[in-house]
This record gives structure tokens, C-alpha cells and sequence, in this order.
């Protein structure tokens, strides 16, 4: 596996026998601190260009399910089928940028000769003319702008994104949620992201899960009729 400098582009885990229709396959894949597992014989498909949203309780396990498609789960033992695409971006929910280099060098980093792609990139995400600043003199909306930038320069095929928008402030996280499907319109890839909002989980995705106890326990689409109530019992905020 091999990752940038700023550890956030990944190669894949170790890709077998996808199916062409799927960008993410996983069987029975499990992961266990200690005693404990996190992930327990959990099964999920995405197909190329789906955006999927995934819910679940603090400590639910998302977070190691991302972490074991980014193939960033180092310190976590388990098994399981695991094919993901060779070309992976991750976002977090900090901008992760460094800050000795300015914006346009953080977005092309790793991509020797992509300056004109980067430029490109920023103008997408709204930051045209801000190539030479650097990262502190962006407020945080600007900076996670700069992270999807950085993200989408490299065509991923599989985007996951950890709580991206969770430290900012709600108007701008309304004009993230019109970037980032501004932006999968653009590039389409298959996207998973893990987030506590089932607001913005229904407003982004084409499909909304729910993991509890290692597993998928819930699945909706988000066109369906009375979805935020099944997904709110599903997590167990209002009764069944
Ligand atoms: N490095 C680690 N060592 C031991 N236990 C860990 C480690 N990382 C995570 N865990 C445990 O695994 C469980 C799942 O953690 P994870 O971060 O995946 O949850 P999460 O659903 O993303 O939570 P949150 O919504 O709070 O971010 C938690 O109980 C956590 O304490």
C-alpha cells in the first residue's frame, strides 16, 4: 500500500476479483480491538458512481470501516474480502493540510507537473485566486474546500469522507452539501461517507445505512417515503 505525504491517498488494500458493477465488494468482514469486534461479519456493496451515507452511534465502527477501506487500519486485527478500487481519496473532518505549503502546492502534493489540474480543482471548489495563500489565512469551510480539491485532482474512483463537514458551522455546511454534489455530478465517483447527521445523510446520498453491533442493520434509499423516521428508529432516537 502506498500513501502521499500528507497521508491521505491511498492505494487500495489488496484488490482481488471485483466484480465490474461494484466499486467496493466486502464479505464478512470483521475487525477486532482486543476482545472486542467492531465489525462482525459485515457484507456491503457500492456500485461505481453511488453515493452511499453511513449512520450509526458513536462507536459504532465507522470510522474502522472507513479506516479498512482506506487501508489506514494498522493497529486492528480481522479478516474478510475486501475489493476496493486502486484509486482511493479520504477526507476528514479537519482539512489535514500543511501548513507550510500553500494552498495549490497542498493540492497538487505527491503530483508532480499538476499545477494546471489544481488550478482547475480550486476554481471547482470556489477558491480561485487563493492558489499562493496558505492554509492558515483560510477559514475552515475554505480549508475543507481545499481537502476536496485535493481530493478530486486525483480522479479517485472511491471517495470516503469521515465527517467532513462535522466542525462547521450549519450555513456553511449547507453550502458544502451544494459543492460536494456539485462535485460527484462532475467526477461521479462512488462515494461513502460517514456521518452523524441523518439530515445531510438523506440531502447527499443515493442510499443511507445504518451500523449497529458490527453489521449493516438498517438500509434505505434516500428517495423513500418516511425514510427519516425509519432511520431514526433504526439508530434508536425515537421507538420502534
Ligand atoms: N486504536 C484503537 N484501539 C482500541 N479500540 C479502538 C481503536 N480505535 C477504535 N477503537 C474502538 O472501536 C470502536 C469503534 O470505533 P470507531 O472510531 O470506528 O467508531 P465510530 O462509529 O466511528 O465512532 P464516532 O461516531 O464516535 O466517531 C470504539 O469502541 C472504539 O473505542
Amino acid at each position: 500500500m502506498a500513501q502521499d505525504a500528507g497521508g491521505l491517498i491511498t492505494q487500495a488494500p489488496a484488490v482481488s476479483s471485483q466484480a465490474p458493477q461494484l466499486r467496493i465488494r466486502i464479505r464478512n468482514l470483521t475487525r477486532t480491538y482486543g476482545e472486542r469486534a467492531v465489525l462482525d461479519d459485515l457484507d456491503l456493496d457500492i456500485r461505481p458512481g453511488e453515493f452511499v451515507a453511513l449512520l450509526g452511534h458513536s462507536g459504532s465502527g465507522k470510522s474502522t470501516l472507513l479506516r479498512a477501506l482506506a487501508g489506514l487500519d494498522y493497529d486492528v486485527s480481522g479478516h474478510g474480502e475486501l475489493d476496493v478500487p486502486a484509486q482511493v481519496s479520504v477526507v476528514f473532518q479537519d482539512a489535514r493540510l500543511l501548513p507550510w505549503q500553500k494552498v495549490l502546492d497542498n493540492v497538487v502534493l505527491g503530483l508532480p507537473g499538476a499545477e494546471d489540474r489544481g488550478r482547475r480543482a480550486l476554481e471547482e471548489v470556489g477558491l480561485k485566486g487563493r492558489e499562493n495563500a496558505w492554509p492558515n489565512e483560510l477559514s475552515g469551510g475554505e480549508q475543507q474546500r481545499v481537502a476536496l480539491a485535493r481530493s478530486l485532482v486525483r480522479e479517485p474512483e472511491l471517495l470516503l469522507a469521515d465527517e467532513p463537514f462535522g466542525a462547521l458551522d450549519a450555513l456553511t455546511r449547507l453550502k458544502m452539501h451544494a459543492l460536494l454534489k456539485k462535485l460527484c455530478l462532475a467526477h461521479n465517483p462512488a462515494v461513502l461517507l460517514v456521518t452523524h447527521d441523518v439530515d445531510e445523510a438523506i440531502a447527499l446520498a443515493d442510499r443511507v445505512l445504518v451500523l449497529d453491533n458490527g453489521r449493516i442493520a438498517a438500509e434505505r434509499r434516500s428517495d423513500e417515503q418516511g425514510i427519516r423516521d425509519d432511520l431514526l428508529r433504526a439508530l434508536g432516537v425515537t421507538a420502534a
